[in-house]
């Protein structure tokens, strides 16, 4: 049996509740089978793949807090730390009813890659909790976040470990967490990203992730001799990503048509207003119901949708596993050029393999999304000389690093004989990085 095979095996037999943590293991072992087989002897010996699978350590911990109404309430918190072999763990926090520890893991998995990719020196990991901040006052949410940091403040700090936002973790709540890691540590240091702007944020951070899909967007469009100007996008989410992606495409002159939550969709034909939107969710923290209740060329509707639109390009911006097989015909059926996923591992692998077999090009979220912890990077690196850059400065370091991330698995596919095939080219590039600095430092 192959080595990646063999390994393949091990980590279902190990791990077999955690559906989202195996896909991702599969997507990357099945994409790195030249590379294995190429070294197959010294990385067996080396036992590289069990190692690179298993996490360093899984923090689970208990999250009291008092409520609006004086009731304890009782959430779990997760902090994975994956992989530090080329930097501090980074990654973010999700806050969210259907965060378990199989869907820390396979986010953090995927994190160890997208930050390689960067170029930057960051390790990766993953953490969060089954709270839920919708519906929540600012003081139960003050009150959840101060009881998960205090807790998670033993095992994090600026050269260990650097959390950031994720679904349902935006400035309100990494603010409470880094005021009580400051009073309970007593140090003020760049513990997390994505901080407010008055005490150590970076210009930027916000924007980044929706920007930089957008820059490696435009870079695999110009390869392919076409560009943004209108074209027509469908998005999918109403968050961080979705809203900045939104706005960056527009900029770039394509209209974008769609966009997206957790209980219905919008299609606007004359483009998605983005100010509208921004309002809607990031003001009022509202449901889209709102967004079409004030614009008159909006039709909103119930459930899941947005991928039956006709479109050029395709952008997944919410969640895991939210573009399906069937959903992957009807993009192809209409023409669609190019998908590149904005959220964690939205595209499940049999969607991802018939878009590919296609003719569509596919750019998978470790790279096309990592963007935002790029910039985050750049945010520690602004922290430790205790210099704030201006957004020019970051966003022109944000749109070099994505459109070198595209080359970067560009290239790496071609070495392999697999021009085009970004997703195989991605988990090479970063795998490659890792791996050597996993050598480098012998058996730990
Ligand atoms: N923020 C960042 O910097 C980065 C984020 N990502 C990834 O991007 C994705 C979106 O994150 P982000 O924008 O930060 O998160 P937000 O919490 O800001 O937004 C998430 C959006 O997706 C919607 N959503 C969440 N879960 C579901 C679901 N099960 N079905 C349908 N819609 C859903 C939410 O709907 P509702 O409004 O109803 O909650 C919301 O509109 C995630 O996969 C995240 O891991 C990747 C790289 C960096
Ligand atoms: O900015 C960060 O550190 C984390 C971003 C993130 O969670 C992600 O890339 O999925």
């Amino acid at each position: 049996m192959s080595y990646v095979d063999e390994v393949l095996e091990r980590v279902k037999a190990k791990n077999a509740s955690e559906p989202e943590f195996l896909q991702a293991v599969e997507e990357v072992l099945e994409s790195l089978r030249p590379v294995i087989e190429a070294n197959e002897e010294k990385y067996r010996k080396e036992a590289l793949l069990e190692r690179i699978t298993e996490p360093d350590r899984q923090l689970k911990f208990r999250v009291p807090w008092v409520d609006d109404k004086g009731q304890v309430q009782v959430n779990t918190g997760y902090r994975v730390q994956f992989n530090n072999s080329i930097g501090p763990y980074k990654g973010g926090l999700r806050l969210h009813p259907s965060v378990n520890i199989g869907i820390i893991k396979f986010l953090g998995f995927e994190q160890v890659f997208k930050n390689s990719l960067t170029g930057l020196p960051i390790g990766g990991g993953k953490g969060g909790s089954d709270f839920d901040p919708k519906g929540k006052s600012d003081r139960e949410v003050m009150a959840f976040c101060q009881s998960f940091m205090t807790e998670l403040c033993k095992y994090i700090g600026a050269d260990v470990d650097v959390p950031a936002g994720d679904i349902g973790t935006g400035a309100r709540e990494i603010g409470y967490m880094f005021g009580q890691y400051k009073r309970i540590r007593g140090m003020y240091e760049g513990v997390l990203t994505g901080k407010g702007l008055t005490y150590g944020g970076s210009l930027a951070r916000t924007e980044a992730t929706g920007y930089g899909l957008l820059y490696i967007t435009e870079e695999l469009m110009k390869c392919h001799g076409e560009s943004m100007e209108g074209k027509t996008v469908v998005v999918s989410g109403a968050g961080n990503v979705a809203i900045y992606a939104i706005q960056k495409a527009q900029q770039m002159g394509a209209k974008v048509v769609t966009c997206s939550d957790s209980t219905g969709w919008i299609y606007d034909p004359e483009g998605i207003d983005v100010a509208l939107l921004k309002e809607v969710k990031e003001v009022k923290r509202a449901r889209l119901t709102e967004y079409a209740a004030a614009r008159k060329s909006a039709e909103y509707h119930e459930g899941r949708g947005v991928w039956q639109i006709k479109c050029d390009i395709a952008l997944p911006c919410a969640t895991q596993n939210e573009l399906l097989i069937d959903d992957a015909k009807q993009l192809v059926a209409n023409g669609c050029k190019a998908v590149c996923e904005g959220a964690n591992m939205p595209t499940t692998l049999d969607a991802t393999k018939y878009l590919q077999d296609n003719g569509v090009w596919f750019i998978c979220g470790k790279a096309s999304n990592a963007g935002g912890v790029a910039t985050s990077a750049l945010e520690m690196s602004q922290n430790s000389e205790r210099l704030s850059w201006t957004f020019e400065e970051v966003d022109a370091k944000l749109k070099q690093i994505m459109v070198n991330i595209y080359h970067n698995i560009d290239d790496a596919a071609k070495r392999y004989n697999m021009e085009g095939n970004y997703v195989a080219g991605a988990n090479i590039a970063g795998f490659e990085k890792v791996a050597e600095a996993m050598l480098a430092q012998g058996v730990c």
